[in-house]
């Protein structure tokens, strides 16, 4: 058996195995998926037909294969698009693959020409990279984005995964760099692929291998997708997107622990609807839920990466402030009302009348954090009790900072 057979079969069979892993992923609704198993059965058809191109008639075994390898090539790209957020522009791909098709058709059958053959295919496969390496770090910056203050959702493995492909990237698109200049400047350039020499089993291997390698990519990084978006549903409340009351109490241990080692600061507020339940009967559950994603947003604008906003239920949100004095914590407090109450004046009246009761604390120095919710909760208890609408702030031991101060006139 030849060894550049031995080398198609084994990449056939890579793609295979991550063919099987890409469908036993499940999960056709995420983006890029579809392009990912394209890919890989198009390497495995590519692969196979190289592998037994001497046996088989020039069409298959050549053309046939080199459109199956471009068009696996378009459809790995298509997927790392479409995984890091960017257009697939499936159709431009499409039509790429078509004239890198009739090109080399064109170059084979009519005017015979190894060298002009292979600078269509050496050009379309590094561009190809090229623009993988593009998706991998739009998308990187893209996760960063999304990941701000929640950087406990990324793990190392992504990173890992990213640099795996990037490595690759740069792997195949130098690999058909050095072949182009080596077919340039060497004395005897080979006329066939196929011809046993050193330098076209090293170029080979590259190719061949390239294909299952960035499809495997293409799986660890929908692998990480798929946790990411687990992940996610289990630690956030679906309607507002603040963190679950779940995912809260973890984040709020962790974050005493810290404040304690570090001998900084943290507070916690608590925040509940004005007569919420009235917008729910006057204008609607959908209304209200409204109203609800409305506070999120507003802490979203108001608060720093750092801080966190919980759902606990209902219509009561926590907020934890690390490094946050009882001061810091009640200027946040109003500063929260007022975003809402700007974001709420050109809203209908339902939405209109929507205020915030606060109460905030700070953690006491070894205090269990059961301990700092109950004082919180009981300085939102003094807010509802004195009128609503206000921020009141208690400190540790248990007595009134800031009494009853109104955030503004109810109106
Ligand atoms: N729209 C909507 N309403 C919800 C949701 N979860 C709970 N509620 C409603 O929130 C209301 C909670 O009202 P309460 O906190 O008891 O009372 P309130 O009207 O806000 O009055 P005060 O808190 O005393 O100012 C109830 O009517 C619940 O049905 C939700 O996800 N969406």
């Amino acid at each position: 058996m030849l060894a550049t057979q031995q080398i198609f079969l084994i990449a056939s069979l890579l793609c295979f195995l991550v063919y099987l892993a890409l469908v036993s992923a499940g999960s056709q609704s995420l983006r890029g998926m579809r392009a990912m198993r394209a890919a890989a059965l198009l390497g495995l058809l590519g692969n196979l037909l190289y592998a037994f191109g001497r046996e088989l008639p020039t069409l298959l075994g050549y053309e046939i294969a080199n459109m199956a390898y471009s068009g696996a090539g378009a459809a790995l790209a298509a997927g790392y698009r479409q995984l890091s957020g960017r257009q697939a522009h499936v159709r431009t791909l499409a039509l790429l693959v078509a004239a890198v098709g009739i090109l080399t058709v064109v170059f084979h059958d009519w005017f015979d020409s190894f060298m002009l053959r292979s600078a269509v295919v050496s050009l379309f496969q590094a561009g190809i990279c090229i623009d993988i390496a593009h998706s991998v770090l739009a998308g990187r910056g893209e996760q960063q984005r999304r990941s701000h203050g929640q950087v406990h959702l990324q793990g190392p493995g992504q990173q890992h995964v990213q640099r795996f492909v990037l490595l690759m990237c740069v792997l195949v698109a130098g690999g058909h760099g050095v072949r182009m200049l080596f077919l340039l400047i060497a004395a005897n350039p080979p006329t066939s692929l196929l011809q046993p020499s050193t330098a076209s089993l090293a170029i080979l291997t590259v190719a061949a291998l390239a294909l299952p390698a960035l499809t495997l990519g293409g799986l660890l990084t929908l692998h990480r997708h798929i946790v990411y978006q687990a992940e996610y549903i289990a630690n956030h409340d679906h309607l507002t997107g603040a963190w679950s009351r779940k995912a809260f109490f973890e984040i709020a241990e962790r974050e005493t622990t810290r404040a304690r080692h570090r001998r900084q600061p943290l507070a916690l507020m608590l925040i509940d609807l004005d007569h919420f339940k009235a917008i729910n009967d006057s204008a609607g559950h959908e209304a209200g839920d409204i109203a609800l994603q409305l506070v999120a947003t507003s802490a979203r604008e108001t608060l720093r990466a750092v801080d966190c906003i919980a759902r606990l239920g209902g219509d009561e949100f926590a907020v934890l402030l690390p490094g946050a004095d009882l001061a810091r914590a009640s200027a946040v407090g109003k500063a929260l009302a007022e975003a809402l109450r700007a974001v709420t004046s050109t809203m209908p009246a339902a939405q209109r009348r929507l205020t915030l009761s606060i109460g905030a604390t700070v953690t006491l120095d070894g205090e269990p954090f059961k301990t700092t919710l109950a004082r919180a909760d009981s300085a939102l208890y003094a807010a509802k009790s004195a009128g609503r609408d206000q921020v009141i702030a208690l400190a540790p031991p248990l007595h009134v900072v800031r009494p009853a101060s109104k955030v503004s006139a109810s109106r």
